[in-house]
């Protein structure tokens, strides 16, 4: 039953005398199962045995002819595989040596002598044992083997130069090989691959397949690690590239360094660190400024960005982070300073000089008792109020004022103007990633002012929301803020500035247009305007010593008679402030210095006629111009209020035939409107009382006409001036022409307070009004109008519109006026001098 099997060749020199060397190889073997591998014929491998049947099987080999069966099994995870667990080809082996290790395994290196196939299996225990049949390669001759055989070594020799711990002999080794079969089985035991493909490899007959098959597993295995390879190299080739340009930074500033040359590069970010470490920034911004400096210093000069952060680090550096005034909290010095910048505004310096004796006593208070009030607490009550708004038609001198707050307090000055501002960028400033960026407006006045606790005017608040309100709005807000504003943010600059140092005033010619959150935050100082005797002390003590300095005049060459400036002020000028009387002022002078250096005479003493003289036709008209409108009945005078100061109205009336048409016409806002129908109706429910036909309305059309039609004008204050005008009309009997109005009027005739009284009356008094009808509820409000006004105006106080009527309209309630009643223009009867003293 034991067949033997001769071995035609093995050229095992070490192992001459052993089996493989010519002996028989008998028909029946003792079966070692393998787990995971697959053992060629001609190759020798190292084997751990652990299983007790198979320490069992190779003891009695030992001792034998120390061949054994080696078959893989097709289960690696099985610990026993049994007969049909084992795939049906093996190879004979024989036994070269054996240890035994102390752990209780033998370790084994066996040589594989031969193929076979398993036939039927002779024993199951203690181990196994099977016929074999000996099943020997089919080895084709030619070309193709050949240049297989030659093909899978190039293969494997491209491997292990893809593996760069590929031993090196290895390779050689096979290099070496001619024997296309050898070829197979050496690189198959080499080659890592599936167990399937091993035994394939195995158990193929012809050795030209056995290498088309090894080609297949091997082009793939090249072309995964080539892949591998190349996103290694990709990898690899990004950080060298990094490491090159450092590598060749570091050599040319050596280069430089030994040429003597300093680097320029490293000249600006030295400079840098310098001003960095000298700025006094807060740690956020110091860490901030290192980070981008780090970043310069490893960038090429060429590079765009270098250009940014450069700006980025100039912007900060130059901010003052810790550069502070030393406040003046000297109440009587700051008394001074006012008193010294601005004539008169007694009462709005009066309310400066409170909250700048506020603000001492709170820091003094402050420090004696530090640890009373929790800090935070103590910082909010610290900053309370802080913000003023003065309030004022241009020219009154609030920009001054803020300049004298400064002066006084020995602090800085910076203003910036909010008119037409657009977006919360003016005020935040852009990102710095948009190209261009740069940082806000707050910002930017604090790197001009050089000073982190400077006097901050924010000029023309109250144009900030006309068009685009909201954000501008809220990044102010966030500014002005006193719980925010210690950690201001700008877009540019990234980093936190504290604005809690800076004293915020804010300018605005009126209050409506102010976002209310704002306004909430804001201390309003109201400045109405000037009178004329206040304008011709202002021009005399500070306009006109400023003009002859600017024009390079001594005061002996041109003095201004008071007459002089107040012809100005009358005829050159008309508003609230005195913005316009320095301009003219300046005018005369630059004329006068014209005729000093073309060597006329000049006569030093400027009168009415030599501004007359200079300035040409005078612009305004006031007296003539009211005397004319109002000659013809069905016009009244009202007084209104306007952000530039107030300003006289006429209110025209007119009828023509019709049916109870009426008209509204002059840029008329919708209460406007309103009020008028409301003065039409009660004119009409009150017809018989003043004597006007009471069907009059039945027969006409009614218009009424509020000139300078142009500028819009709103608000109910023209109530009680349109009921006048409209009985005027239909009384046929004309309003004085020294008389003025304001007041809301209701349907049964009662009048109601308005705003705006002491810019009305100012107004009023320019334009040289000799009564003033205001309603009864405003009584309070004429303690504020300077003394010089009241002297020149009468006051009428009234709550009924009959009140109103007596002493505007000429003789009314008298019966229907004749066309002869009109009266006649007083053109020319009084100059506009007389007529002003006169009061
Ligand atoms: N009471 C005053 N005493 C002395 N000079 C004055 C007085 N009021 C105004 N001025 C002068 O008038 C000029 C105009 O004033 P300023 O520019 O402060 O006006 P403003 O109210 O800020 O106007 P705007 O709202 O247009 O900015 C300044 O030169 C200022 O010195």
């Amino acid at each position: 039953m034991t067949e033997q099997h001769k071995i035609e060749s093995s050229d095992d020199e070490q192992e001459g005398k052993n089996p493989s060397g010519g002996a028989q190889i008998p028909g029946n073997l003792p079966i070692l199962p393998l787990r995971g591998l697959v053992v060629y014929p001609q190759i020798a491998v190292p084997l751990t045995i652990g299983q007790p049947r198979s320490i069992r099987l190779v003891d009695d080999v030992v001792i034998g002819e120390k061949l054994i069966g080696l078959v893989t099994s097709r289960n690696p995870e099985l610990d026993n595989p049994g007969p049909e667990d084992l795939y049906s080809y093996g190879t004979v082996a024989v036994v070269h040596r054996m240890f035994r290790v102390p752990d209780g395994t033998i370790r084994l290196l066996v040589q594989g002598i031969h193929r076979f196939i398993l036939k039927d299996f002779t024993q199951i225990e203690p181990y196994l044992r099977a016929n074999i049949e000996l099943a020997p390669e089919t080895v084709e001759e030619g070309l193709e083997i050949e240049a297989l055989a030659r093909n899978a070594r190039d293969q494997f020799k491209r491997i292990a130069e893809l593996i760069p711990s590929f031993p090196r002999e290895l390779v050689a080794s096979i290099e070496a090989i001619e024997d296309p079969l050898l070829t197979v089985y050496t690189v198959a035991n080499f080659q890592r691959m599936d167990l399937e493909d091993a035994e394939a490899i195995l158990e193929l007959d012809s050795v030209t397949e056995k290498l088309k098959k090894l080609t297949t597993i091997l082009t793939r295995e090249i072309e995964v690690l080539e892949l591998g390879q190349k996103i290694q190299n990709e990898a690899r080739s990004e950080i060298e590239k990094v490491q090159r340009e450092y590598f060749l930074r570091e050599q040319m500033k050596a280069i430089q360094r030994e040429l003597g040359e300093m680097d320029e590069q490293a000249a600006e970010v030295e400079e840098f660190r310098q001003k960095i470490e000298a700025a006094g920034m807060p740690e956020e911004a110091y860490k901030q400024a290192r980070r981008e400096l780090d970043r310069l210093s490893r960038l090429p000069t060429a590079a765009a960005e270098y250009g940014v952060i450069r700006t980025y680090l100039d912007w900060l550096v130059s901010l003052p982070w810790s550069k502070l005034t030393q406040d003046n909290l000297d109440i009587p010095h700051a008394r001074e300073v006012l008193e010294a910048d601005h004539y008169g505004l007694e009462d709005v310096k009066e309310r400066i000089l409170e909250f700048l004796a506020v603000r001492k006593l709170r820091l003094e208070r402050q420090k004696e008792t530090p640890e009373e009030t929790q800090p935070t607490d103590l910082i909010r009550k610290q900053r309370e109020g802080v913000i003023l708004c003065f309030v004022g038609p241009p020219g009154v001198g609030k920009t001054s004022l803020g300049q004298s707050i400064a002066r006084a307090l020995g602090r800085k000055f910076v203003r910036i103007s909010l008119g037409g501002v657009r977006d919360e960028a003016e005020i935040r400033g852009h990102r710095r990633t948009y190209i261009g960026a740069m940082p806000g407006r707050i910002i930017q006045a604090l790197r001009r002012v050089e000073s982190r606790n400077p006097v901050f005017m924010l000029d023309e608040i109250d144009k900030l929301g006309a068009d685009f309100r909201g954000d501008p709005a809220s990044a102010l807000l966030e500014v002005l803020d006193p719980e925010q504003n210690s950690d201001f943010r700008d877009n540019y600059i990234e980093v936190g500035f504290d604005l809690s140092q800076v004293m915020f005033i804010t300018t605005a010619n009126q209050l409506e247009t102010i976002p209310p959150p704002l306004l909430d935050r804001m201390e309003i100082i109201s400045i109405s305007g000037y009178t004329e005797g206040e304008k011709v002390e202002i021009a005399k003590q500070y306009l006109v010593p400023r003009q002859l300095k600017e024009n390079g005049l001594k005061p002996e060459e041109a003095q201004f008679t008071a007459e002089a400036l107040r012809t100005i002020i009358r005829t050159y000028t008309r508003e609230a402030g005195v913005r316009n009387l320095e301009r003219e002022i300046g005018s005369v002078l630059r004329k006068i210095a014209t005729r000093i250096t073309e060597q006329k005479h000049v006569e030093p003493e400027i009168t009415p006629e030599t501004v007359r003289e200079l300035l040409g036709q005078p612009r305004y008209h006031t007296n003539d111009e009211i005397n004319i409108r109002t000659s013809q009945p069905g016009v009244a005078i009202g007084l209104a209020w306007t952000p530039v100061g107030g300003d006289i109205l006429f209110v025209e009336a007119t009828r023509m035939p019709g049916a109870k048409g009426f008209t509204v016409t002059g840029s008329i806002g919708n209460v406007m409107q309103e009020s008028a129908r409301a003065a039409l109706s009660l004119v009409r429910a009150r017809a018989e009382k003043y004597n006007i036909p009471a069907d009059f309305f039945d027969k006409s059309d009614l218009h009424i006409h509020v000139p300078a039609g142009a500028q819009p004008k709103d608000g109910p204050s023209a109530g009680v001036t349109i009921t006048t005008a409209l009985v005027s009309l239909l009384t046929n009997r004309p309003v004085k022409s020294d008389v003025g109005m304001t007041g809301e009027i209701t349907l049964r005739g009662q009048i109601l307070p308005v705003g705006g009284i002491k810019e009305k009356v100012l107004a009023a008094h320019r334009a040289g009004l000799k009564t003033v009808i205001l309603p009864k509820l405003n009584q309070s409000d004429l303690d504020e109008l300077p003394e010089e006004v009241k002297k020149s105006i009468r006051f009428v106080l009234v709550d009924q519109i009959d009140e109103v009527l007596e002493v505007a309209v000429e003789a009314v309630g008298q019966g229907l006026a004749t066309p002869s009643q009109a009266r006649k223009p007083r053109k020319g009867k009084k100059t506009d001098d007389e007529n002003h003293a006169g009061g």
